[in-house]
């Protein structure tokens, strides 16, 4: 933006005007800075209209305050974090749903299954370092997103960090938000695909939050819109291709010659190696595997054909518990790839944005383990985007986009990507639960194996979700 005044038309017809103005709003920055402002005049009950875009709540006439909430999984910070952690995960019904009659019982699995897990999972940690460096990315990532944002388009914001499962939670997020005056709020959830299990789950939060406090934050004291998913965007699918390449360049002379045989005429492989989720949340409209596929192959097209000596493969990684996940396993998939004379190999772990306990332990530990028993010698691995310039800027211009087009409403987008279409039909009257068994996500078998989820057409238009927990979260006090 250039500062001079830029117009844009409702779907409905109604005009406003966005400028800038010189402000100290900025955050981190001490030279001026300018503050987007929406001038719109026309007097009236509402401005945000279905399709529109953020301008100004009119009954206070105040300056457009933006803030950028980025949404994300969090992590244990430190051992004795990993119970609670895993509790409050387990204890997301968008994680593991019971069927209604049981949702009372919702904290008891949870408190279940995070006590036999947690051991296994702290173990994890602590080959890390000992915590989730999820924070600290995502800190980075807000940081140079709002200088990009001031720099690239002239736009001053805040930007707020809401975890889902540990500190700071989206309800401490939110408290920041309203303590500091935003009136224009983008959330943007830090998955590039969406799933009901991630971005729905937060998106959830945040509707929750926004039912129980309309005064707070109904459209006359802030607009809101969503940036639902974002794998499709081509400075996003050009950045992750560039960290690919840079892999791919890196096998030498020999590497290619070992890769190359008669069995195997394709010397250089990369494995895109997703998060997977349970194959029933795709059955209930979760669209998720879609845009996994899209993506991969919107990056693909960026890569060296097979003629060039490059094949591409996709996995799932990551599967919880005795249900049935998406397919093909990467656990499956990397002895297949040594079977098949694979010995070149670069792992993209797809599904994030930044180092966490599955790239640096699942990945780099487990499955570089089970690559190299299988014979696949040259193993790389693409770093996540973490703070790469190219993909900052590309959130950047996300945020400036989504300002400035037409919105979407976190209702609206939970409806757009089927959220609380999953709903457990027990088909068993057997509904004892045990910890004999459990394995993961596995509340038992008498839960998991005799109950399936089932698509539900439930369109909430106001808190879409009254079943939450008993509202015992760990690591609250
Ligand atoms: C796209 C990303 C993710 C999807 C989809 C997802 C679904 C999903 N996850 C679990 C269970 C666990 N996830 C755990 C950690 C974890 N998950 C994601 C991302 C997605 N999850 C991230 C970024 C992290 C790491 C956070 C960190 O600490 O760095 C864990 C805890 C770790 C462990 O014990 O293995 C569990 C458990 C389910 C059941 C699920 C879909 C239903
Ligand atoms: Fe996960």
């Amino acid at each position: 933006m250039d500062g001079s005044p830029s117009r844009r038309r409702h779907a409905s017809g109604f005009t406003f005007t966005l400028r800038l103005r010189p402000s100290s709003l900025g955050v981190g920055t001490s030279r001026p800075a300018t503050r987007l402002e929406a001038t719109g005049t026309a007097p009236g009950p509402v401005d945000r209209r279905p399709g529109g875009s953020i301008a100004t709540p009119r009954s206070s006439g105040d300056p457009t305050r933006v803030g950028v909430l980025l949404l994300n999984l969090g992590g244990p910070e430190t051992g004795k974090d990993v119970e609670g952690f895993l509790y409050n995960l387990f204890a997301d019904p968008d994680i593991i749903r019971l069927p209604p009659l049981l949702s009372p019982l919702q904290s008891l699995v949870a408190l279940l299954i995070s006590k036999r897990r947690a051991p296994k999972s702290r173990e994890a940690y602590d080959s890390i370092g000992g915590g989730s460096p999820i924070l600290q990315y995502t800190r980075a990532q807000a940081d140079l997103m709002v200088s990009s944002l001031e720099d690239r388009h002239g736009i001053v914001a805040r930007a707020y960090i809401g975890m889902r499962y540990w500190y700071p939670f989206t309800e401490e997020a939110l408290d920041e938000i309203r303590r500091d005056g935003i009136n224009a709020l983008v959330v943007l959830p830090m998955y590039p695909q969406f799933s009901i299990s991630t971005s729905g789950s937060s998106l959830r939060v945040l509707q929750e939050e926004f039912a129980k406090r309309s005064d707070l934050y109904g459209p006359h004291r802030m607009f809101h819109t969503v940036i639902p998913s974002w794998y499709d965007r081509p400075g996003y699918v050009r950045s992750v291709a560039n960290l690919i390449r840079l892999e791919l360049d890196s096998f030498t002379p020999e590497e290619i010659e070992e890769g190359t045989s008669e069995s195997q005429p394709v010397p250089r492989h990369v494995l895109f190696s997703a998060h997977g989720v349970p194959a029933s949340y795709i059955d209930a409209g979760d669209p998720y595997r879609d845009q996994i596929e899209d993506c991969v192959e919107r990056i693909r097209a960026l890569l060296p054909g097979e003629e060039d000596g490059v094949k591409v493969h996709l996995s799932f990684q990551s599967r919880v518990g005795p249900v049935e996940w998406l397919r093909p396993y990467t656990d499956d998939v990397l002895p297949s790839l040594g079977e098949q004379g694979v010995k070149n190999l670069v792992v993209v772990p797809i599904s994030f944005v930044s180092e966490h306990i599955e790239t640096l332990e699942e990945i780099d530990i487990e499955y570089r383990e089970l690559a190299l028993e299988s014979g696949i010698t040259n193993w790389r691995r693409t770093p996540a985007l973490n703070t790469d310039a190219s993909f900052i800027d590309e959130i950047a211009d996300m945020v400036a986009e989504a300002l400035n087009g037409p919105s979407q409403s976190i209702t609206e987008a939970c409806v757009a990507n089927n959220v609380d279409n999953l709903a457990l039909e027990s088909v068993s009257s057997h509904m004892e639960i045990s910890s004999a068994g459990v394995g993961g996500v596995g509340y038992d078998d008498a839960l998991a194996g005799r109950a399936r989820l089932r698509r539900v057409t439930r369109c909430h238009q106001g808190p879409i979700h009254g079943d939450s927990n008993d509202g015992l979260r760990h690591g609250e006090e």
